[in-house]
């Protein structure tokens, strides 16, 4: 059955991400809405294991675990880079391709090493946003940006794999622009728009 629960316009919610480039993002991004947020961290909240075998279902798994941890609903991100010369490879892995420390850039030195010579250079972000209520009831969106690769990497914005993504229609990476214009480009911003639409009452 449909879905049609949705958050009322003052709610307070748990922001459950512990990447502090998607907490400022989203700062941001919910300035103007009305929804205060408060993040897992300050919280206290652990960070789940993110054990399932695509973005929507890392997504439920962290908002469930903040949800049912805080009393508050929970909106959680799970999103990655996905590069076409690596059939979608990091994806789901993106964070963990930066090794235990999540250094950003041994992955992207990994992303351009292992795309070698391959002349296609086609690669999108995918932002996953899933919003989950204590009770159990979880809604997802997901945004995409597509774009290309560059090496070396540009920028000093940002956090990730920005500063080795163009997005289509532009000549910078992401993270040679300010953020608050990422955000109108953006993989998150485009899931946080569509969320802002579906999840959030009128
Ligand atoms: O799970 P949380 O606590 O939210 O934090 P995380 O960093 O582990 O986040 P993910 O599991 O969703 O992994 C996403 C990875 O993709 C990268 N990523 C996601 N969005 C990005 C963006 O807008 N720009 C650059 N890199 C991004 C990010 O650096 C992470 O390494
Ligand atoms: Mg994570």
């Amino acid at each position: 059955m449909a879905n049609t629960r949705t958050l009322e316009k003052g709610a307070k919610i748990v922001l459950a991400s512990h990447n502090a480039g998607k907490l400022r993002e989203f700062s941001m991004l919910l300035a103007q809405t009305g929804i205060t947020v408060v993040s897992a961290a300050s919280l206290n909240l652990p960070e789940p294991e993110e054990t399932a075998d695509s973005f929507e279902g890392n997504a439920a798994i962290k908002a469930l675990a903040a949800a049912q941890a805080s009393g508050l609903p929970a909106l959680a991100d799970d999103s990655g880079f996905c590069v076409a010369a690596l059939d979608g490879q990091p994806g789901i892995y993106s964070a963990r391709w930066g090794g235990p420390q999540k250094d950003m850039h041994i992955a992207m030195n990994r992303v351009h090493t292992e795309t070698g010579n391959n002349p296609d250079r086609s690669a999108s972000f995918v932002a996953v946003l899933c919003l989950a209520w204590p009770d159990g009831e979880t809604r997802s969106v997901r945004g995409e940006c597509h774009g290309h690769t560059i090496w070396p990497p540009r920028g000093e914005h940002g956090h990730g794999y920005d500063p080795m993504f163009v997005p289509e229609g532009d000549t910078r990476s992401f993270a040679e622009m300010p953020e608050s214009e990422k955000n109108t480009l953006s993989h998150r911003g485009k899931a946080l728009s569509l969320f802002l639409k579906e999840c959030v009452a009128g």
